[in-house]
């Protein structure tokens, strides 16, 4: 696997210690989706998933998942109605003890296309220790230094914020590799669509809702039935980056729903299944492969770096 340049800034640590120095330090919480909880579920995969891929999750045998639904960033008490992402991380248990990991978000691209621009980033919006806010001044030259991150800053301000995790449409933003069969490899990105469509709330709708809305809601509409989405593949299309997670592909590709996601229980408070797992995007099943995207590979030993520091309550 290709790593992170030996000289890169972009460690793990670095990482981890933006994300604590963006939000803040909460001992034991997540650095990242700090907010949220734990779900269960089942998938069922579609012929045509097994069409492109030769991965069990896609062989219509149900296959039980864990999942944790989140609000972006690492403040455990970040208002449901901040204008970022939420987050659908999932665990696929498949058949033979493998796993398929991976953590999704409500837009189909990242903020950033490498891992020293998010770690700038994150460098950028760190708490100042007195005003607890980040320097308007140094956000602003970053922003100015890495235009690549508008494109899902105005999609967060120009899309309603969703007014349920089981109403808005998770990407999972990096290209994977899916290979058939026969050995056949294509390159695909997945989004989870809620069959029962999006619902996305204008400020006016907002103020009418509290900071916290999303999980009781949640479990709410899960106690009434099952929630369900589509998981469609959009298919890479000629001259479309395989590693800028940063640059969404055209609409209109070729695409496939390749399976049925049912959240079928919510954990009713705190804790859960979820809890102690750690949904590094690099853990796959036979059948997919990550693409050579930094960004995706530098996630895996950064989500390893925090889940060492919160499983030991730092
Ligand atoms: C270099 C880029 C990135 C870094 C360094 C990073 C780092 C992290 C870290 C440290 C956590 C907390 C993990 C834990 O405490 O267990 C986290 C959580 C999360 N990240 Fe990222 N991330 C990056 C990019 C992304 C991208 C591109 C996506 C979406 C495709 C994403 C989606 C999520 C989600 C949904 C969570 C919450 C997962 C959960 O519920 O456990 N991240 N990230």
């Amino acid at each position: 696997q290709p790593q992170a340049p030996a000289d890169s800034p972009a460690t793990p640590q670095a990482l981890v210690d933006g994300f604590e120095g963006a939000f803040g330090k909460h001992p034991g919480q997540r650095r990242g989706g700090a907010k949220g909880l734990c779900a269960e579920g089942h998938f069922l995969g579609a012929a045509a998933g097994q069409a492109l891929s030769s991965a069990t999750a896609f062989s219509g045998k149900r296959i039980p998942v864990v999942a944790r639904f989140s609000v972006s960033g690492g403040n455990p008490k970040v208002s449901d109605k901040a204008r970022n992402a939420r987050g659908l991380a999932l665990q696929f248990s498949l058949p033979g003890g493998e796993r398929w990991l991976m953590a999704n978000i409500s837009a189909p691209m990242h903020s950033a296309s490498t891992p020293e621009a998010m770690l700038a980033g994150l460098e950028a919006r760190r708490l100042d220790p007195v005003t607890k806010k980040p320097d308007p001044a140094r956000v602003k030259a970053f922003n100015e230094a890495h235009p690549e991150g508008k494109a899902q800053a105005d999609w967060f301000a120009q899309h309603g914020v969703p007014a349920s995790y089981a109403a808005v449409n998770y990407w999972g933003v990096h290209a994977f590799r899916f290979t058939d069969a026969q050995g056949r490899a294509r390159y695909a990105k997945w989004v989870f669509e809620p069959a029962a469509g999006q619902e996305l709330l204008d400020d006016e709708q907002l103020k009418a809702l509290p900071d916290d809305f999303l999980a009781e809601e949640l479990r709410r509409r899960v106690a009434a039935g099952p929630v369900e989405y589509r998981m469609r593949l959009q298919l890479a299309g000629p001259g479309d980056s395989l590693v800028n997670p940063a640059v969404p592909w055209p609409q209109g590709r070729e695409s496939a729903t390749v399976g049925r996601l049912l959240i079928t229980r919510v954990e009713p408070g705190p804790g859960g299944a979820c809890e102690g797992l750690v949904f590094d995007p690099l853990v796959l099943p036979r059948g997919i492969e990550a693409s050579d995207d930094p960004v995706l590979r530098a996630r895996s030993a950064a989500y390893a770096e925090a889940a060492a520091r919160r499983l030991s309550g730092r």
